[in-house]
């Protein structure tokens, strides 16, 4: 695809991103040391990988790869999927790959040759992220609409190339009609910046939950959700996790196909030997109790779950565990979904057992809070939030319940209605825009009445969340530039924390009924579909910040998982962020 560069591009997007030699010389040299072997794609996990692709090929619907005889037994990498051998990564650079791009992801670079970046005309930005910007922009090759993921390197620092790279590698492993696609890359040989090419899509399903002129139907539940859960079937198959399962990461195009997108926190795993990971993933509302009481040795029921709290929140109309704090997060979930069993605390050896072992335990009550909902959601919705993460079962499972196979059946996505845009950059221009006019209005007396209707419309549309958002990203870019300093200080719960919450100050953090505040807004035993305008939908928010301080003192935000270093430390273990 397209055409190799060989000089600095001058117009167009690139004229964003001229980049001064040294900068480039002095990011090979930073991350010379970084090889795909480093960013957790061990050698086994290729291998099961291309099994696993094999297995499908032949047409074998297995949920977990078969173990083949000598799986286990290490051969020579292959050059097709591993970071390839110099001579290969020659080539890469004479096609035009910046060298510090083959040293951190040759493998996922193979069969492509870098698109020149005035081939595409920038039309619009359209999202923010930790560590990029993304753009509408068109083709100029193919008068396609595509999105343009740009990764910023402003301090060179490593950990951002490497969460890129482990991006690209998973995104290229991965190939459904509901997982984002990665179409190509932009960049030159020069250049720091980097650009991901996607398939534009109009809407997310945060922005479409939020919406309060859109109600979805049962048929239309089901539809997404089976959609969610095929992408995550997929993923879970290549060995893949998520990690940060939620409505925004949920994109919808116009002909209503959901693909699961944002791979910067996914990793991958190994069912048959587990390595200790990271728990500080998944968005707060979406987090199952296991991250939250410290597990690093977990598996595809983080994601399962995430999709659990996803068909809650589109069947109850809005998010049915919004916590403020982590302390907060895990009393909403025993409050649901009760209390761990004695049998699960003394199988799973949780860190944070003694933290957070109520002294009476929680009854599960999901049945009472959602009876509303149709049974067979119920049914599903029981088994995806479970609190033993080996009760979830898998996304195939999910896949066969009766949820899919009773009626109403799943509509088809093509019958979906056709929305106007309500991803969160759309409603926070509208909302812009109706302020503007509402300025203009006040200007001109009597318009003013007609523009506040206007605004009030498209406030509705989860505009909030932009804002929101936005500060965590900084947050999170800032744990980045300071990983080291974050790993050592982060203490849970912090001490101002706990005053928040009405601990006393040194007193245990048992969770007691009568010392963790009442719910904010987990009232109501039973649900409608009322919409509140001015509800977020994809994390913890319009809410005072709960954070917590590094010794750098940056803040870190809980709502949000953390890319912040990827390499983490327990216990001087070595854990995969
Ligand atoms: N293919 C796409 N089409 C349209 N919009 C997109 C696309 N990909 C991403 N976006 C928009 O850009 C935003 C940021 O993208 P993305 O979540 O991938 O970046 P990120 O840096 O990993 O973000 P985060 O910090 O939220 O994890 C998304 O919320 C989404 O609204």
């Amino acid at each position: 695809m397209g055409c190799v560069i060989s000089r600095e591009v001058q117009s167009g997007i690139v004229s964003e991103v001229k980049e001064e030699k040294g900068l480039s010389a002095e990011l090979s040299r930073k991350v010379g040391d970084v090889s795909t072997s480093n960013i957790d794609v061990g050698e086994v996990e290729i291998q099961n990988g291309e099994k696993q692709r094999e297995k499908e090929e032949n047409g074998s619907n297995d949920e977990q790869p078969r173990k083949a005889r000598g799986e286990r037994r290490r051969s020579k990498p292959n050059p097709r999927l591993s970071n390839p051998p110099k001579n290969l990564r020659g080539e890469q650079v004479a096609a035009g790959w910046p060298p510090w791009l083959t040293a951190v992801c040759g493998e996922a670079l193979s069969g492509w040759i870098p698109r020149k970046a005035d081939t595409f005309e920038k039309i619009d930005k359209i999202g923010q992220g930790t560590y990029s910007n993304v753009y509408k922009a068109k083709d100029m090759l193919t008068g396609k609409i595509v999105a343009l993921k740009k990764v910023r390197f402003d301090n060179l620092e490593p950990e951002s190339v490497k969460f890129m790279a482990r991006e690209i590698i998973i995104l290229r492993r991965l190939d459904h009609p509901n997982v984002v696609k990665l179409e190509g890359l932009v960049t030159s040989r020069m250049s720091l910046s980097l650009y991901l090419v996607f398939d534009y899509m109009v809407h997310d399903l945060a922005g479409l939950a939020a919406s309060p002129e859109i109600k979805f139907t049962e048929p239309q539940v089901k539809c997404y959700m089976h959609q969610l859960l095929s992408g995550l079937e997929h993923c879970h198959n290549r060995n893949v996790l998520h990690r940060d399962i939620k409505g925004s990461n949920l994109l919808i195009d116009n002909d209503g196909v959901l693909k699961i997108a944002d791979f910067g926190l996914a990793s991958f795993f190994d069912p048959n030997r587990k390595q200790p990971m990271t728990n500080r993933v998944v968005t707060l509302w979406y987090r199952p109790p296991e991250l939250l009481l410290g597990a690093t040795d977990y598996g595809v029921g983080i994601d399962l779950w995430s999709a659990g709290c996803i068909l809650g929140e589109l069947l109850a109309g809005k998010p049915i565990m919004p916590g403020r704090t982590e302390v907060e997060q895990l009393h909403k979930i025993y409050k649901l979904c009760g209390s761990p069993s004695d049998e699960y605390w003394k199988k799973s050896k949780l860190p944070n057992a003694t933290l957070f072992k109520p002294r009476e335990p929680y009854r599960r009550c999901i049945r009472e809070t959602f009876k509303d909902f149709p049974p067979s959601a119920l049914a599903l919705i029981d088994t995806l939030l479970a609190i033993d993460p080996a009760e979830r079962k898998t996304a195939s499972y999910a896949l066969r319940s009766e949820f899919f196979t009773t009626e109403p059946y799943a509509c088809d996505p093509s019958s979906l209605p056709k929305y106007p845009p309500t991803k969160e950059m759309d409603a926070k221009r509208r909302d812009d825009e109706a302020r503007r006019l509402r300025a203009a209005g006040k200007a001109h007396g009597d318009g003013a009445k007609k523009h506040r209707t206007r605004e009030r419309t498209a406030r509705a549309i989860a505009a909030p969340e932009a804002n929101a958002e936005l500060q965590p990203n900084i947050d999170r870019r800032r744990l980045i530039t300071h990983a080291n300093a974050k790993s050592k200080s982060e203490k849970f719960p912090p001490p101002h924390e706990d005053g928040q919450l009405g601990y006393p100050l040194g007193s245990s953090n048992h969770i007691d009924p009568d010392i963790v505040p009442p719910d904010v807004s987990f009232v109501s035993t039973t649900y409608n579909y009322t919409k509140e305008p001015f509800q977020a939908w994809s994390g913890p928010i319009g809410v005072p910040k709960q954070k917590k301080h590094n010794n750098a003192g940056d803040a870190l935000d809980l709502s949000k998982p953390h890319k912040s270093a990827l390499k983490d430390k327990v216990k001087g273990k070595k854990i995969v962020v």
